[in-house]
């Protein structure tokens, strides 16, 4: 059994039919989603917010690899085109932790290594996992302590089916 924590964002079109569809393609897997946060934009500032989530999936017969590749479908399936770096997009899914995983290969950097400077993954996963530990990191909760949550925004109005 493969436990990971998949992280959704969406800054481009119907920003929430793109989460939706993601969370409806993953359905068979799904043990939690999160709430839906509007966010700004970091590392590109200057381009659209963000509406981010998180979703904790797990399957018997998927590795990180077959996570890997599953979200890369899932954002091919929205139609995504990839321009440049931290540029705007249909759909983003990262793959955050795979229990018991650690791995260095810049194809698939595990934990991802963006995660401790994140608070739009940070708040999403704290929602669904309040106790989660970052590997080499310690507790989110302890984590997240150190950065701020300014631009991050729930979206109440906003729920992912499932
Ligand atoms: N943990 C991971 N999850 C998803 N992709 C990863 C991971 N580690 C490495 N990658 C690789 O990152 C490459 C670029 O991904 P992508 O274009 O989505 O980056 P980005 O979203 O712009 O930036 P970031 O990875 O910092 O969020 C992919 O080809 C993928 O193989
Ligand atoms: N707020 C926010 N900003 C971003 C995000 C994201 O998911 N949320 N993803 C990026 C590229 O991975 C670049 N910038």
């Amino acid at each position: 059994m493969t436990r990971a924590v998949l992280s959704l964002g969406s800054n481009l079109g119907d920003r929430f039919g793109f989460l939706q569809g993601a969370v409806t393609g993953l359905k068979e897997y799904l043990r939690a989603v999160s709430p839906v946060y509007e966010t700004a934009a970091w590392g590109v500032e200057d381009q659209p917010d963000f509406l981010n989530a998180i979703v904790v999936v797990d399957a018997d017969d998927v590795d990180e690899w077959g996570w890997l590749r599953l979200g890369q479908r899932l954002e091919n399936e929205a139609g995504r085109v990839r321009t440049k770096h931290w540029g705007p997009r249909t759909l983003d899914v990262d793959v955050v932790t795979v229990d018991g995983v650690t791995s260095e290969h810049p194809e698939l950097s595990l934990p991802h290594p963006g995660t401790p400077e994140r608070a739009t993954v940070l708040i999403p996963w704290l929602d669904v996992e309040p106790d989660a530990v970052l590997p080499g990191h310690g507790p989110i909760a302890a984590v997240m302590s150190g950065l701020s949550a300014e631009g991050v925004r729930r979206r109440d109005d906003l729920r992912l089916e499932w």
